[in-house]
């Protein structure tokens, strides 16, 4: 009997190597100490209350960032691990199956636990303010979307402690993602994880382009839409096309595993090579999902800070349209070496650089913009600035990839790692952070400490070069990825020592970002105006925070940039253009406001009941956690008493309080 638990937990719990006991413990620790902490001060059903039941989009928003944050920390510390490895040669720091493990988490962890969730956050906060609206089309689903990415993220993470990471990459190509290659349950939890928070991406990018077609406030034009708004729906529209080519991916893979179908193993008739096409022509166009947020992000603050308008708004517009385009064309550029032969790879090659030129288009509007503009050098500015030749570069070298033959030379080695990290951390990074601290003020009401955040800006940035330069080096030097140890003879030492240590310096970053949090906390900075940036677009024009309806009454929209318009409209003395005053001056209506609900939370929570079950393939739980889905699907159609009214005079006060504080 003692043996079977022992056994059962020898394979259940990861266990034998100190790094990961102790990381163990310590999560394990963290764990007790916030339910000590929530119990102590009773603050659960205030935690349920306010928030796990919100459907509100901004309180969705702040969830979605503080996952994303935790998860940056995660993803982090996995590379520094692997930084830390390949600092000296045949170091035993981190054995090959544990590095495996370390780049395959950080990599997924990064993309769609890190970068998708900052981004929904973004959306979620600032896209309805943007355009005008009071909530996202669909509440209810949105709070779903959150709390499916939430458990399915867990289900990945929870891997580590229980059963063992996922090791064949980020990607999970077959044969090493088989059942054969990989007979632990890491890759089950892969496909679980992925899958389930994925099904809420999909559901969010649905209702982001919904929210931006239907719910635009009264007069606002497509062609007058805020950039960031732009940016959201071609990044919405890309997701509605190819998260469902991952959703069933993942599937046939799972089938492949479970029911030892053939899909992608040459045995039986199947084709690894399909699975490769089809994760591309998802994981491609995923690339830039998670930028055109961010250059739309930069075309705001660009725009704000330069005191003009945005440069070229029509073309900003074509550019990203196409690139959500194109994007959909260039997948198989991932494995030119991998036999297409010439014409194939010749036409991939060719869609890939056509994408160069749109996003040259963006490079050159932001320039123009703030030619002769009356600049001002604030944090998100900074970000801005330092995010357009970090991103050229890094354009530049995939330019470089991209060229078939070269890429034979290129493919795998350090030269694409070093491609990558530019444009996701150069352009992704860079960009939503630039993002948080331009709407930070507008989220929470204070402004975050502007020294602190500049410390952590340079950190980032020298951080940035010192560690990935060198590997564009190191790549030509014949360095191949994914590989823990290499030998002393090859002279790849100098180069990597330099890379750790410039990895360390945007660990120090992060930690000045965290602690510019607690000080700007501390040292409460209320602001009151609502508008901290003098800023251009509809959010700039309500209180900050918003109240939960945003507008007490829906702005009627004339322009682009129609809040600046406005404030010069003011400046100048005139008087308010006619449609805008009688909107203004309309009598308050009872505002009409969705109800927050359980079933979001309940519902996914089963799914990672069901995903836990399937990975393990205990039936029992994936019958539980498949009931708990249904049951919640039920519950939710025979719920009749989804919203409500806010009255009248709760409005006015709400509204006198704001305005009493300005
Ligand atoms: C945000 C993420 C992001 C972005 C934006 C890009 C952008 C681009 N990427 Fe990159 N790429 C990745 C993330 C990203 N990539 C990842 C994660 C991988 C590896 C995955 C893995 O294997 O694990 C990868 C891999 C990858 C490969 C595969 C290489 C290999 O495996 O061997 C190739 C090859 O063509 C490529 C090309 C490009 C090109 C041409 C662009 C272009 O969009 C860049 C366009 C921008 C510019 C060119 C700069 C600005 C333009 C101008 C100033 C105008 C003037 C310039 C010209 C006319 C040239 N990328
Ligand atoms: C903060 C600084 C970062 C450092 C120091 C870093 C470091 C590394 C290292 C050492 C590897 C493994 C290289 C190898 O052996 O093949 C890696 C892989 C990877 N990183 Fe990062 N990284 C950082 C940030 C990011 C970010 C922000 C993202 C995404 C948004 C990201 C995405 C990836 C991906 C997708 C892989 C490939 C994983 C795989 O091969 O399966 N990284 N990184
Ligand atoms: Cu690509």
């Amino acid at each position: 009997m003692w043996d079977k638990i022992k056994d059962f937990s020898s394979e259940f719990f990861v266990t034998g190597d100190p790094l990961i006991l102790g990381a163990q413990v310590s999560i394990g620790l963290t764990l007790v100490a916030i339910v000590f902490t929530l119990t102590y001060f009773k603050k659960w059903r205030w935690l349920w209350t306010e928030w796990l039941t919100s459907v509100d989009h901004k309180k969705i928003g702040i969830m979605y960032i503080i996952a994303s944050i935790l998860m940056l920390f995660r993803g982090g510390v996995d590379a520094l691990l692997m930084r830390v490895q390949l600092a000296a040669p045949e170091l035993e720091f981190l054995h090959a199956d544990h590095y495996n493990a370390i780049f395959t988490t950080h990599g997924v962890i990064m993309i769609l636990f890190m970068a998708m969730p900052l981004m929904f956050g973004l959306f979620n906060i600032v896209v309805p303010l943007q355009i005008g609206a009071r909530d996202v089309a669909f509440p209810f689903l949105n709070s779903l979307s959150f709390w499916m990415f939430f458990f399915g993220a867990m289900l990945f993470n929870v891997s580590f402690i229980i059963g063992g990471s996922p090791d064949a990459g980020w990607l999970a190509y077959p044969p090493l993602s088989e059942l054969s290659g990989s007979p632990g349950v890491g890759q089950d939890f892969y496909i679980w994880g992925i899958q389930i928070s994925g099904i809420g991406s999909l559901a969010t990018g649905i209702n982001f382009v919904v929210t931006i077609l239907k719910m635009r406030a009264p007069g606002m034009k497509l062609m007058q839409m805020p950039m960031f708004s732009w940016s959201v729906l071609s990044s919405c529209v890309t997701i509605m096309f190819a998260f469902p080519i991952l959703t069933v991916t993942l599937f046939l893979l799972f089938l492949d595993r479970y029911l030892g179908a053939h899909f992608f193993t040459l045995d039986g008739g199947g084709n690894p090579m399909m699975y490769i096409n089809l994760i591309w022509m998802w994981g491609h166009p995923e690339v830039y999902i998670v930028i055109l947020p961010a250059f739309g992000i930069f075309s705001e603050i660009v725009a704000t800070f330069s005191k003009k308008k945005l440069f070229g708004y029509k073309s900003m517009v074509f550019a990203l349209m196409s690139i959500s385009f194109f994007s959909f064309f260039t997948w198989a550029h991932h494995f030119f070496t991998m036999g297409s032969g010439a014409n194939v790879n010749a036409f991939f090659a060719i869609t890939t650089m056509i994408i160069a030129i749109p996003t040259g288009v963006k490079v050159f509007n932001w320039l123009f913009t703030m030619y002769r503009g009356k600049l001002s050098f604030p944090t998100p500015m900074l970000w801005t600035i330092a995010f357009i030749p970090c991103f050229v570069v890094g354009g530049m070298t995939g330019v470089l990839l991209s060229v078939a033959p070269a890429d034979f030379q290129f493919h795998n080695s350090y030269f694409l790692i070093a491609h990558f990290h530019q444009v996701l951390i150069g352009g992704v990074v860079f960009g939503y952070f630039a993002g948080l601290y331009y709407w930070w003020p507008k989220m929470f009401g204070f402004r975050l400490h502007e020294g602190l955040g500049k410390w952590a800006f340079w950190f980032w940035n020298i951080g940035f070069y010192v560690c990935f330069m060198p590997q564009y080096a190191l790549g030509l030097m014949g360095m191949t990825r994914r590989f823990n140890e290499y030998d002393f003879d090859m002279g790849w030492q100098p180069l990597n020592v330099v890379s750790t240590v410039g990895a360390f310096l945007m660990g120090l970053a992060f930690i000045f970002q965290v602690w510019q949090i607690a000080h700007s906390i501390k040292f409460f900075k209320k602001e009151t105006s609502g508008d901290a940036w003098d800023g251009r677009t509809l959010e700039w024009s309500i209180p900050s925070p918003a109240p939960m309806y945003n507008f007490a009454r829906l702005p009627q929209v004339t322009s682009q940039d129609d809040w600046w318009e406005k404030k010069q409209r003011r400046l100048r003395g005139e008087a308010e253009l006619p449609e805008v005053a009688a909107a203004e001056q309309a009598p308050l209506e009872p505002i009409h406001m969705p109800r927050n609900s359980g079933i979001p939370f309940i519902m996914s929570f089963s799914w990672f009941v069901a995903g836990f079950g399937f990975v393990w393939d205990w039936k029992w739980m994936i019958v539980v956690g498949l009931a708990g889905v249904i049951i919640s699907m039920l519950a939710r159609s025979f719920s009749y008493n989804t919203d409500y009214y806010i009255p009248v005079d709760e409005v006015e006060r709400t509204e006198a309080a704001a305005r009493g504080a300005h």
